[in-house]
């Protein structure tokens, strides 16, 4: 693994690190450059003015450059035709995986975004970049919204999917994708942040066996809710916002699929060690 370059190095994470204003005063700090119509059309210079804003001014919990370039990797190697993310925030890894899912031929990517204030921003950052013609900001909770896309049609398969929104759900909206057949054999996740803060429930699930995921639904009818091995503040991240986090504690999934996982080590944008769990879905076992 390559060393982090601390000459890159984001603002210090504080106690209160969005949904504060910051993310307006991105948007103001973007259209504000003088350079700003040698801006438009251009994704890496769009991504080179929100990293100047982190670096520069106020944190963003973006996944920044070093574990974006495992998942635009992997996009090339991919060459997925629908890419679908959960978690937007302003649109950092929306513009740097938009452009790189255009860039191998992809037709569709998908940025599931809650807060509608994040979801504006991500919208006015993607036409910036000129990648309107690819990406589609959905507004509102990640489950809803795959529901939702599926039930209309706009959404049948998944070939690659980012997780990186609330870290409890990225079990019960894997699972929801399994039972909703949109994750199947050839489909590949990545999962953000299972390092920094961590997500043993997710590693757990992706790296079980299908004796194991069979076992694991059978014995406990409530290991889908918010595990207790989530810290605290994780476990309440959005809570000021959102209230109590719903998980559908009943999910059992599509225990069957089998997957491949592996971690690839990298850096959070603020030099901290975290990791990204690549999972390729490489068959179903018969029931
Ligand atoms: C870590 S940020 C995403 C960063 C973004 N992927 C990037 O790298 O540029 C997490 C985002 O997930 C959103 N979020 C949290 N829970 C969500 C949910 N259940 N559905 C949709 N979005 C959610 C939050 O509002 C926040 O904007």
């Amino acid at each position: 693994m390559a060393e982090f370059d601390s000459q890159k190095k984001y603002q210090e994470q504080e106690e209160t690190f969005f949904d504060d204003g910051r993310e307006i005063e991105l948007l103001h700090f973007v259209y504000s450059k003088p350079d700003v119509e040698d801006v438009r059309d251009s994704p890496a210079k769009v991504l080179a003015a929100i990293d100047e804003f982190a670096r520069t001014k106020k944190y963003l919990m973006n996944v920044g450059e070093d574990k974006g370039r495992i998942v635009t990797d992997l996009i090339a190697e991919v060459k997925p035709q629908v890419m679908v993310e959960l978690g937007g925030y302003v649109g950092y890894s929306c513009i740097l995986f938009g452009d790189a899912v255009r860039k191998a031929g992809g037709r569709r990517y998908f940025s599931l975004e809650r807060n509608p204030e994040f979801a504006a921003v991500i919208s006015s950052l993607v036409d910036l970049a000129g990648l309107g013609d690819i990406v589609k900001v959905i507004v509102g909770s990640s489950d809803d919204s795959i529901r939702r896309l599926h039930a209309k049609g706009a959404l049948e398969n998944i070939d690659l999917m980012f997780l990186d929104h609330y870290k409890p759900a990225y079990t019960t909206d894997l699972k929801l994708c399994e039972e909703l057949k949109l994750v199947k054999p050839g489909s590949v996740l990545a999962a953000d942040n299972v390092i920094k803060p961590g997500n043993p429930p997710y590693l757990e699930y992706v790296r079980s066996s299908v004796d194991q995921k069979k076992q694991a639904n059978a014995s406990s009818g409530t290991v889908n809710g918010v595990d207790s091995r989530f810290a605290d503040r994780t476990a309440k991240q959005y809570f000021k916002r959102e209230g109590e986090a719903k998980l559908d504690e009943k999910r059992v999934g599509n225990p069957l699929l089998v997957y491949e996982s592996k971690l690839v080590h990298s850096f959070e944008p603020s030099g901290v060690p975290d990791a990204v769990e690549i999972t390729r879905c490489v068959g179903a076992a018969e029931s």
